[in-house]
This record gives structure tokens, C-alpha cells and sequence, in this order.
């Protein structure tokens, strides 16, 4: 499991280690790991020009003694120092004595200009607000250069507790961060800044207090994912009604039955008016035209892909929610739904909104829950008191329980964007709700799951083939 801390908890800790440890230790533990990456980064680094952005707190001090490491090694630095009277009084003595040179801020989109490597150490955890204005040009700059841009710890001027970047922000191709890893590297949009992230241990990890933020490996998932025991049979492994699909919209109807299919349940009951074209696709379904109550027992239920705004579809909406079995809600369903039946219920309710679905909800503006996912992910579960799942670009899921952390969905990749992939994810989870996952797991080894099918089926895809890859994806997470 990935961990992500809050900046309040990693200050805790590296107190706590610092008081047994010798002055200097925790950054020159992080200065090391630090200039390997570099050194990995450059194309040998002998005669490479390199060029350290140092702000004035401990950020800039690791920069400007991994710039000292480098320099000593041949490479030719030069570090551009935000604030000359209050740079890192140890790291500038050490890249002086390395043989490096300094110059000020106007000169700095000069010489990134003709650099191989820029080491960003203008903020890290310590940057409040966007960059300021006089870092804006030197980011622009080595946005624009040739150059590989590494980041110390987070790309300057992203928020490190939630992901959101407040004005200008460094873009880095690679950031190496210390200790754990903050909200920032693994929620968009900050994550996108932050490229490729490099993890260095010093020795913080007995010290860190609860994570904020969890983001599933394939070893968590496959711990999760139920397996048939030899006693298993198709009702005991469960059973999914999937309620989806109109006239209008009856491709819905089948891609979320075939998720379904590929989840943890034992048989999928369609109810709804486009039967037949289920069972054109999926013979194996068990389809039924008329109220959900009427098709059976089931163990969860996934409804809204498709259904349009009819009353027989706001009829089934509420029916299911009736219902004391876990239950997802997704797409249509999202706007069927009467919150407050939603909030009363005691079964576990997971929702999956897309970011324009979830600010209909909160009543936010779209581009405000892209911009501050964490909050807005977390805000919907507690004033709805359910599990949210919520998508895009990072794939969120918040429990009800503020103080349960969220998990981030590492496997996500853009081809996904494609229409009716929502729908089978609705699928593949409601399927696993019904194989008996808990409400997170469930969601959270569902978003995995269909990342990764994503991922195997590889380059542009339609929806039929995310589900159509998601055994394959199934296999690889027990390798
Ligand atoms: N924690 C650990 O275990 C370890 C931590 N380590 C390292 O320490 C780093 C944290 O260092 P830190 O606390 O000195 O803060 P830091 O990020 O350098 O920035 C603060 C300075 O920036 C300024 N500033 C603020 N906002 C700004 C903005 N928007 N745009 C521009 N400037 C802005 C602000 O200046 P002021 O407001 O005073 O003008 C302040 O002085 C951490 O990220 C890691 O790299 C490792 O060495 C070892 C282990
Ligand atoms: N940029 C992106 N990167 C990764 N995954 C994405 C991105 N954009 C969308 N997705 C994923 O694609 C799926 C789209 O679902 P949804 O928005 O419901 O579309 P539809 O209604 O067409 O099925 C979701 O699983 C979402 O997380
Ligand atoms: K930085």
C-alpha cells in the first residue's frame, strides 16, 4: 500500500526523529537519495550543466547540497537563489566550496536555457499559495528548456495536503520525495505536475501517525479480491442485479451487465425493458422485464447507466434504494435518487459520480470538483453519509467516516475516457459488492481492476474491450 501524509503529520515525525538524531542527518539522507535520482536523470554527469532553484527554506537546502554533490562530480552548477540574504546557509557554503556559481533571479531563464538538468527546490512542503511572482519566470523557463526538470520533494507551488495547484506551479518530469508521500503526488491536478515520483526512505516510517491517503498495489488487491472456495456455489458467491438501460439507451444495459460478469459474483440479474440485447451479448445473464423487487434475490444492486429520466426508471431507482442490500448508484441514477432516501438507508450506498455528476450534487461548478477533488469527494460521503467514488483522471473513494482515509486509484489511464467505460465499472463493482467486499474495497478494487483491464488491452479501446480485459487484469494483480 501507498501511504500519503498530511504536512502536519510529517512535521510530527521528523521531530520526533530529528531529537535522536545528529543535526543534519534526515536532509542529508534526503540530500543522497536525492542526487542518485540526478545522476540516474543525466546522461553522465561529468560536464553537465545543472541548475539549482533555491528558495529560502529546507527545500532549497537539500537542492543546493545535491547541487554540491553533483558539482563535485564534474558537473557545472549554478544555482538561482530566490532570496540571496536568506538562502540555506549550509547548502550554499557546500556548492561554493563544490566550485559552483550563483546568480540572481533575473539571469535564471538564461542559464535554464541552456541546462540538462533544473533541480527545483524552490518550495516544498513549506509553499503556501501558487509560486510567487518572482518564481513564476524561472518555472515558465525550465517548463520551456530542454531540460529534465527534477523536483525536490513536490513541484514548487502545488498544495502538498490536497492536490490543488493555486496559480503557477513548477512541471517537473521526475519528483523525488522523502519520508512518505504526500496527497499531492497522487491526486490530480497536482500529480500531473509532479511526473514520475521517485520515493526516498529516511527512516520517517515508525514516526507517521494515520495516513490521509491510501493507493492500492497489486498485492492489496489481490489480499482483497475474494477467491470461489471449493464449497462455492453461484448463490453463495453471490448474486448482482444490475438495473440499467432504456430503449433509447440499451448499449448501457450491456456494458454494465458485462462488467458484472467479470466481477466477483456468482450469476448477474438484468432487470429492465432491453433484455433482449443483453442476452444477444451475454446468454449467461438472468433478465427480467419487470419491477426489481419481482426478478429475485440478489446480494447488491447497480443502478442508473442508461435508464434516462422516465418514471418507471425513477420507480426502480427508489425500489432498490428500498432495498437492504448494498447498493450503487451511478450515472442516471444519480439524478433519480431522493438524497434524503439515500441518507436514511442502513445498508452500505456507494455513488460513483463523474466530476459534472458530483457538482450537481454538491452544487458546485464542474471545473471547481476538478480542481479540488479531495474535497469535494470527501464533503459529498459526509453530507450524504454514503461511499463516493469519484471519477476521473484520479479516481477518488471517500468513506462516510471522515476519518477513514480516502484511497486514490493509481491504475487510471486517459484512454478510459471513452464513452460507456463508467458503465462497466459500474459493472465490475457492483459485482464485487455483491461478492461481500466491503463498501471501500469494493470501490476501490473495482477503479483498480478496470484501470488495469485498460492498461492490458492497451492504446485506444472501446468499452466492451475494458471489460473484455478485466480477467486478464484479474490474473496479473496474483502474479
Ligand atoms: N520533513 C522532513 O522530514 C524533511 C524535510 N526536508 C525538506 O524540507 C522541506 C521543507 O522545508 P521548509 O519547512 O523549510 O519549507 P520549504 O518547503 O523549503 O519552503 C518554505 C519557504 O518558502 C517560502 N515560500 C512559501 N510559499 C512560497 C511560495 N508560494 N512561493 C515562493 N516561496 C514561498 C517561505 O518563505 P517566506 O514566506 O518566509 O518568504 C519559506 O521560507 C521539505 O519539503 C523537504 O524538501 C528534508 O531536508 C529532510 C526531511
Ligand atoms: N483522464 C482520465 N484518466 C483516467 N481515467 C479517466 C480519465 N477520464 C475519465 N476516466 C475514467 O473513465 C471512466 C468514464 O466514466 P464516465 O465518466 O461515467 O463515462 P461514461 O458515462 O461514458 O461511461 C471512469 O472510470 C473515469 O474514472
Ligand atoms: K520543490
Amino acid at each position: 500500500m501507498r501511504l500519503g501524509h498530511s504536512v502536519e503529520v510529517v512535521r510530527a515525525a521528523e521531530g520526533a526523529l530529528m531529537a535522536r538524531l545528529p543535526e543534519g542527518t534526515l536532509m542529508q539522507r534526503a540530500v543522497a537519495g536525492l542526487a542518485a535520482v540526478c545522476t540516474q536523470v543525466l546522461d553522465g554527469v561529468y560536464g553537465a550543466r545543472v541548475v539549482v532553484l533555491a528558495g529560502s527554506g529546507d527545500n532549497g537546502g537539500d537542492a543546493l547540497f545535491a547541487g554540491a554533490r553533483l558539482a563535485r562530480r564534474g558537473a557545472g552548477v549554478t544555482a538561482v537563489l530566490l532570496t540571496p540574504d536568506r538562502a540555506h546557509a549550509g547548502g550554499l557554503a557546500a556548492l561554493r566550496a563544490a566550485g559552483g556559481r550563483v546568480v540572481g533571479v533575473e539571469d535564471g531563464p538564461a542559464v535554464i536555457a541552456r541546462a540538462a538538468l533544473v533541480l527545483d527546490g524552490i518550495t516544498g512542503i513549506g509553499g503556501k499559495g501558487g509560486l510567487r511572482a518572482r518564481a513564476v519566470p524561472l518555472a515558465e523557463a525550465a517548463h520551456r528548456s530542454r531540460a529534465a526538470v527534477v523536483a525536490v520533494d513536490l513541484p514548487s507551488g502545488v498544495d502538498a495536503d490536497t492536490g490543488e495547484v493555486h496559480g503557477a506551479a513548477v512541471r517537473a518530469d521526475v519528483t523525488v520525495t522523502f519520508g512518505t508521500h504526500k496527497p499531492a503526488h497522487l491526486i490530480d491536478p497536482a500529480a500531473e505536475f509532479a511526473g514520475v515520483t521517485h520515493f526516498v526512505d529516511i527512516g520517517l516510517g515508525p514516526e507517521l501517525a494515520g495516513p490521509v491517503l491510501e493507493a492500492l498495489q497489486h498485492a492489496d488487491v489481490a489480499a482483497l479480491l475474494p477467491r470461489p472456495a471449493g464449497e462455492s456455489d453461484k448463490y453463495r458467491r453471490g448474486v448482482i442485479g444490475v438495473v440499467a438501460g432504456s430503449r433509447r439507451y440499451p448499449g448501457a444495459a450491456v456494458l454494465a451487465v458485462s462488467g458484472a460478469l467479470r466481477g466477483a459474483a456468482g450469476g448477474v440479474r438484468y432487470v429492465g425493458p432491453v433484455g433482449d440485447a443483453v442476452l444477444a451479448r451475454h446468454p449467461e445473464t438472468m433478465v427480467s422485464s419487470g419491477s426489481p423487487h419481482q426478478a429475485g434475490r440478489v446480494q447488491a444492486w447497480a443502478v442508473g447507466p442508461g435508464l434516462g429520466d422516465g418514471a418507471d426508471a425513477r420507480a426502480a431507482v427508489a425500489e432498490v434504494l428500498a432495498s437492504d442490500v448494498p447498493v450503487l448508484v451511478d450515472a442516471d441514477g444519480l439524478r433519480l435518487m431522493d438524497p434524503e432516501t439515500v441518507r436514511g438507508r442502513t445498508a452500505p450506498t456507494l455513488l460513483t459520480p463523474h466530476a459534472g455528476e458530483a457538482a450537481a450534487l454538491l452544487g458546485w461548478a464542474r471545473e471547481d470538483v476538478e480542481a479540488r477533488r479531495l474535497t469535494a469527494v470527501r464533503t459529498l460521503a459526509e453530507r450524504l453519509r454514503v461511499t463516493v467514488l469519484l471519477k476521473g483522471s484520479t479516481t477518488l473513494i471517500a468513506d462516510p467516516d471522515p476519518d477513514v482515509p480516502v484511497r486514490a486509484n493509481p491504475t487510471g489511464v486517459s484512454w478510459l475516457a471513452t464513452a460507456g467505460s463508467g458503465d462497466v465499472l459500474s459493472g465490475i463493482t457492483g459485482s464485487l459488492l455483491a461478492g461481500s467486499l466491503p463498501t471501500r474495497d469494493a470501490a476501490s478494487c473495482g477503479a483498480y481492476l478496470h484501470g488495469l483491464a485498460a492498461r492490458v488491452a492497451r492504446g485506444p479501446l472501446s468499452a466492451l474491450d475494458v471489460a473484455d480485459a478485466v480477467p486478464e487484469a484479474w490474473r496479473s494483480v496474483y502474479v
